[in-house]
């Protein structure tokens, strides 16, 4: 394997039920690039998004062929063939984040420490690195007082960088983002769009956009799905 590379699709075959959506689809992701997958709507680019890190398991009429490998720390991870135990480990990895912020029923602070309790993360040490997150997506300051308060009380595009945060706390390898400027205003739309070119030294960004102007500024590729 080149070793700049961190996931290659090779000749993906998507279906729900009986209707294709994905038909010998191939894509390669660099380490510390970001890739924009561009096409119509409803041709299939959430459903390729979900593929990656297999969320589209959730889906029982869903089914796939084909290859995808993820290259982590010197290891060939075969994702379509991954067992079952280890998807959590998998969605550690590779991170989603829909364009529909799934909030959960909790607090803003305890819906940024899920994903860290699950890893047994003390409350603690989980502040800092929550706080890190927060101020990271430009969000900490709106919100610093209430932190206790339920995160369904946050505006659809304080709830967007919500999400947002709670993905970077677990240092992904891969970021999928789903439209992650969608409810944003432009300023913040622009503030998000350079933290994304900053986390670029962190890990690699498969991103949908139907911001052309936003693909050109953050995209080091682009790979359209026809
Ligand atoms: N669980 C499902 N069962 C059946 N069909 C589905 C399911 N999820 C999505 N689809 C269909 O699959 C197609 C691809 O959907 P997908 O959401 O991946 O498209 P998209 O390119 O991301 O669209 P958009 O740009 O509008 O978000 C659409 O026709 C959609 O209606």
């Amino acid at each position: 394997m080149p070793n700049n590379t961190i996931l290659k699709i090779e000749n993906l075959n998507l279906f729900y039920d009986k209707r294709q959506i994905l038909k010998d689809f191939n894509l390669t992701l660099e380490k510390n690039s970001i890739l924009a997958i561009s096409g119509p709507s409803g041709i299939g680019k959430s459903s390729l998004l979900l593929t990656v890190n297999q969320l589209i398991k959730e889906f029982e009429n869903s089914n796939f062929s084909g290859n995808i490998i993820f290259y982590d720390e010197g290891k060939e991870l075969d994702i379509l063939n991954i067992q079952n135990k280890d998807l959590p480990t998998l969605r550690r990895k590779i991170v989603y984040v829909s364009q529909h912020p799934d909030i959960l029923p909790f607090s803003i602070f305890e819906n940024m420490y899920f994903p860290l309790k699950i890893q047994k993360i003390n409350k603690e040490q989980a502040k800092k690195q929550i706080i890190e997150a927060l101020k990271r997506v430009f969000l900490y300051d709106e919100i610093k007082d209430r932190l206790n308060d339920s995160a369904y009380l946050l505006s659809g595009g304080q709830q967007q960088r919500l999400i947002l945060a709670r993905a970077l706390v677990l240092k992904p390898k891969i970021l999928l983002l789903d439209e992650p400027t969608s409810s944003l205003n432009e300023e913040l739309a622009l503030k998000i769009e350079n933290l994304l070119i900053e986390l670029k030294k962190e890990c690699s960004i498969m991103m949908i956009s139907h911001f052309k102007s936003q693909v050109l500024k953050v995209a080091d590729f682009v790979v359209e799905i026809k």
